[in-house]
């Protein structure tokens, strides 16, 4: 069985090494690296497997300009619904790949922890059970697996956690103290959970590994990206200055934009999404605190 990774960044990097504890994997990136595994695109088109972390903002051109159906079974681990359009990634592959063929990845995995082999646990996402669980196989002994048919609840999990721990990272940049962060992140949680299930989503994958597992774990640490994103705003720096700081992606400001204009076609009550929204768009995060307390 050969596994083709798409993507040689943190995660796609984490993953390969992961998954060639028992499989052979091979990688392909935008950019060239000098790895023994890097082969071309059409060589990992090839492989029966295909494990993509292109990020949420970036998929749906990518699949447009390189994409090729062959049959492989798909394991899509990026997080995050695309800004320009509203759609989830199950929404943006459907174009391309049959469900059968498809699953999405979730739960709390920072890559840095799984190259180090940490004990972690993550839910293989498909409305193909055997799939999922063959998927799941593929696994090494430090990574558990569980499987789910809750394909939307997984992505709105991995795609709002983001967004919350945005919102994280400013509550600890303005030092508010570990009650506002608590009530924040268990409030993050019941808004995740309102908009997944207005979209379809089972109430169980918000307490669970793809839901507060993963909310907990990005939205309690400056390991996390968005976390990070979330202290530079708080300290009144620009998106522009914040990502060249970070240098790699953040996928919960691309959900953030996705979220408010959703929140405005459909007339949702998103306020943690929405002072998340105006802060990147140049709110005082003071006054966003405000108002998150008093209305
Ligand atoms: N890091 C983590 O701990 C985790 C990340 N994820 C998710 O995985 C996804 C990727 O994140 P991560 O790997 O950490 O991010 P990085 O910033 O480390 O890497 C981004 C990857 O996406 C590629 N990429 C970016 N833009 C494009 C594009 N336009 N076309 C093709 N490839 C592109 C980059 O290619 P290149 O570098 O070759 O230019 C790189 O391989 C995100 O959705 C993230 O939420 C999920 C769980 C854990
Ligand atoms: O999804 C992740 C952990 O599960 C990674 O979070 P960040 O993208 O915020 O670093």
């Amino acid at each position: 069985m050969s596994i083709g990774v798409i993507g040689a960044g943190k995660w796609g990097s984490a993953l390969a090494f992961a998954l060639s504890e028992k499989n052979s994997v091979f990688i392909t990136s935008r950019t060239p690296r000098d790895l023994d595994n890097f082969v071309t695109l059409d060589e990992i088109l090839a492989c029966e497997y295909l494990v993509v972390t292109v990020p949420a903002q970036q998929i749906a051109d990518w699949l447009e300009e390189n994409f090729v159906f062959k049959n492989q079974k798909i394991l899509v681990a990026s997080k995050g619904i695309e800004a320009t359009s509203g759609k989830f990634l199950n929404e943006i592959y459907e174009k391309y790949v049959p469900d059968e063929n498809i699953a999405f990845l979730s739960g709390p995995s920072f890559a840095s922890e799984v190259m180090q082999s940490l004990p972690t646990a993550l839910v293989i996402n498909s409305s193909n059970e055997k799939l999922a669980q063959e998927l799941g196989d593929l696994f090494p002994s430090f990574i558990k697996t569980y499987t789910s048919d809750d394909v939307i609840g997984a992505e709105v999990c991995g795609a709002y956690k983001n967004v919350i721990a945005i919102a994280a990272g400013i509550c600890n940049g303005l030092e508010l103290g570990n009650n506002a962060a608590a009530a924040l992140i268990s409030r993050g949680l019941v808004e995740m959970q309102r908009f997944g299930i207005a979209y379809g989503a089972k109430e169980e994958s918000f307490i669970g590994l793809s839901g507060a597992g993963d909310l907990f774990l990005t939205a309690s640490s400056p390991m996390s990206r968005n976390f990070r994103v979330g202290i530079g705003l708080a300290k009144g720096r620009t998106q522009k200055e914040i990502l060249e700081a970070l240098g790699e992606v953040a996928e919960g400001i691309g959900t953030a934009y996705a979220l408010h204009d959703i929140s405005v076609k459909q007339d949702l009550y998103l306020p943690i999404a929405r002072e998340v929204y105006l802060t990147l768009e140049g709110k005082n995060p003071h006054e966003s605190l405000k108002d998150l307390l008093t209305k």
